[in-house]
């Protein structure tokens, strides 16, 4: 039995443990051990079918796993009434029933979530220019996902779970998110995942990154220690060889006697850039996107090896 200060310090908001999901021979998940930290913004990402919305579904209690556990706040959450009434899951399968109208939504999500915040709610229906008068059935892909996002950010559950919050928005509408989240977590500190293969418009938004990919974890850790450890160096190939001598090269292309290498540094404090560029070579960090590619890219290639 936990204690109130157990509960209230609960360092994870998320804990997955050897979680394993199974559709027949195939593996949505397969021993995926993870933990996300509470009061942290979180950016889930991998390819289409990597088990994000698996993850996020068993997490939500929305679908039982093959094997494994998984906590939320430290609580399992099946059947768990103050587990899941901290949590607000926005998929991006939501289908409302016919004859809703966004009146019908926000009245639904008040009742539901503690936290609800009326007056954000309003605001961002406007912001997002959503008609009050039409049926939800007559919206389009972009306005389905403002409403996902209307009712995920008013909510301020303390654990939010976005997945792939923006298909069809457009670029000024993802750009509203992005402001509107960041403003109101900084007022409200709780816990985000975003989960997303738009990787660069969100980089700068998340402070721990986990990527999946056919259903295992390949990189769980803040983005900052990340930023630090990956990077990208080009020049002469020998040099380029010299430089990445005995570290992780997830990539490495030659043009000539030139080469281009994205490396992960073992260590954040590794200053590999800056060895680079003391070696006369160009070293810059490699931007999240490419870095996700390049990971997802090399582990494919390792099971391919290893089979
Ligand atoms: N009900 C189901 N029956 C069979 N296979 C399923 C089922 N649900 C998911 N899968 C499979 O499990 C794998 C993981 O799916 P999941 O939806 O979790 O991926 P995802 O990372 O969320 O992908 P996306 O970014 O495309 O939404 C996929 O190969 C998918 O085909």
């Amino acid at each position: 039995m936990m204690t109130v200060k157990d509960r209230t310090q609960a360092a994870y908001a998320l804990e997955a443990d050897r979680l394993t999901k199974s559709y027949g021979a195939q593996k949505a998940l397969d021993g995926v051990s993870l933990k996300l930290e509470a009061g942290l913004i979180h950016g889930l990402l991998g390819r289409n079918g990597a088990g994000k919305t698996t993850l996020m579904s068993i997490a939500t209690a929305q679908l039982f796993a093959t094997s494994g556990e998984v906590r939320i706040f430290g609580q399992q959450p099946y059947e768990n009434r103050e587990a899941l009434s901290k949590i607000c899951f926005i998929k991006e399968s939501q289908r409302y029933p016919d004859m809703f109208h966004v009146e019908d939504v926000l009245a639904t999500a008040r009742a539901l979530y503690p936290n609800w915040d009326e007056a954000l709610a309003g605001e961002l229906v406007e912001s997002f220019r959503l008609p009050r008068r039409k049926k939800i059935k007559g919206f389009s892909r972009g306005m389905l996902s403002s409403v996902g996002i209307v009712v995920g950010l008013s909510s301020r559950a303390e654990l939010t779970l976005f997945d792939e919050p923006y298909l069809g928005l457009d670029a000024v509408a993802r750009s509203l998110f992005y402001d509107r989240l960041i403003e109101d977590y900084a007022e409200h500190p709780r816990t985000v995942v975003l989960s997303t293969h738009l990787i660069d418009e969100v980089s700068r938004l998340l402070e721990a990154i986990h990527v999946i990919d056919g259903g295992r974890l390949l990189l769980s850790e803040d983005a900052e220690s990340l930023r630090s450890r990956a990077y990208r160096v080009s020049g002469s190939a020998a040099k380029v060889d010299a430089v990445t001598a005995g570290r992780r090269v997830l990539r490495r292309e030659t043009i000539g006697g030139s080469a281009v290498a994205s490396v992960l540094a073992g260590e954040p404090g590794e200053n590999g850039i800056g060895r680079a560029r003391e070696a006369g070579l160009e070293a810059e960090p490699l931007p999240l996107q490419q870095l996700i590619v390049d990971l997802t890219a090399h582990a494919a290639r390792g099971k391919e090896e290893s089979a």
